[in-house]
């Protein structure tokens, strides 16, 4: 269980790089892992190789993962982060940026680890994105806060292996409500999915930051 976001180690750049270029090489291999076509003794082999290096990695183990030094908010700053983290293996990662009038943005890729129909991306994945971007989006308002309700629509398949793109914005602010929308696009600039949301900014986070 991860500890409280209070708790956390904040990683200087010279840190965070190695553990980025550590996270890069593990990307890599989840793609080989999915396809690979070496035989059994070899895949044995393998796991057992893989099994000491992990050994290796837990001898010195934080509580919880640590943040970033950049990003202007605390959950954008999450180096673990599934969708934006540069330590994190399981994220793309997609690299998202905000502009001064609150659209972020990103370009990412998605190889065959995020399959889902043969060929396209898993809808699970691109609502992944999508919440992380429009909870960015979110966040450009002020305070931003937990995704409360995501709707999609998925237009057509998002293909694997080409350049997409995120965008996501804050429509409106009501109380302790924020409502974003956002779209991936594909290389040939038509809409894949779009996704509306609203965030709250959970009451006792405001009670917190006082
Ligand atoms: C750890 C704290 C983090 C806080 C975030 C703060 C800042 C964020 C900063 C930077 C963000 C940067 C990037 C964002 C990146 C990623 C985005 C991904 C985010 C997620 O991946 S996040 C995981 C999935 N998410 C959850 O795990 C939420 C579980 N849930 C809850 O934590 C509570 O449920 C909560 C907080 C949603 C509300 O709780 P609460 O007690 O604060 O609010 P309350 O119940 O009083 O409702 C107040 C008004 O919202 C309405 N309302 C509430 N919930 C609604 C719903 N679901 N549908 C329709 N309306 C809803 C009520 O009807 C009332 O409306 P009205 O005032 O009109 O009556």
């Amino acid at each position: 269980m991860s500890g409280a976001m209070t708790e956390r180690h904040t990683l200087g750049e010279d840190e965070a790089a190695p553990l980025a270029g550590l996270a890069a090489r593990v990307r890599e291999l989840i793609e080989a892992a999915v396809l690979t076509d070496v035989g059994r003794d070899e895949a044995r082999a393998v796991a057992d190789e893989i099994a000491a290096l992990t050994e290796r990695l837990r001898a010195v183990r934080r509580d919880a993962p640590p943040f970033l030094v950049t990003g202007a908010h605390r959950i954008d700053r999450q180096a673990g982060n599934p969708v934006s983290g540069p330590l994190n293996p399981v994220a793309p990662p997609v690299d998202l940026d905000a502009t001064a009038d609150g659209i972020v943005r990103g370009e990412f890729t998605l190889n065959d680890v995020y399959e889902g129909p043969p060929s396209y991306v898993h809808g699970g994945v691109s609502a992944m994105v999508l919440d992380q971007a429009l909870g960015m989006a979110a966040a450009q308002t002020g305070v931003g806060g937990m995704t409360a309700t995501l709707e999609l629509r998925y237009r057509r398949p998002t293909p694997l292996g080409m350049p997409l793109t995120v965008e996501a914005k804050a429509s409106r602010v009501e109380g302790r409500k924020i409502y974003a929308s956002g779209t991936i696009t594909g290389p040939d600039g038509r809409v894949t999915v779009e996704a509306t949301a609203m965030f709250v900014t959970p009451q006792n986070f405001l009670v917190q930051e006082r």
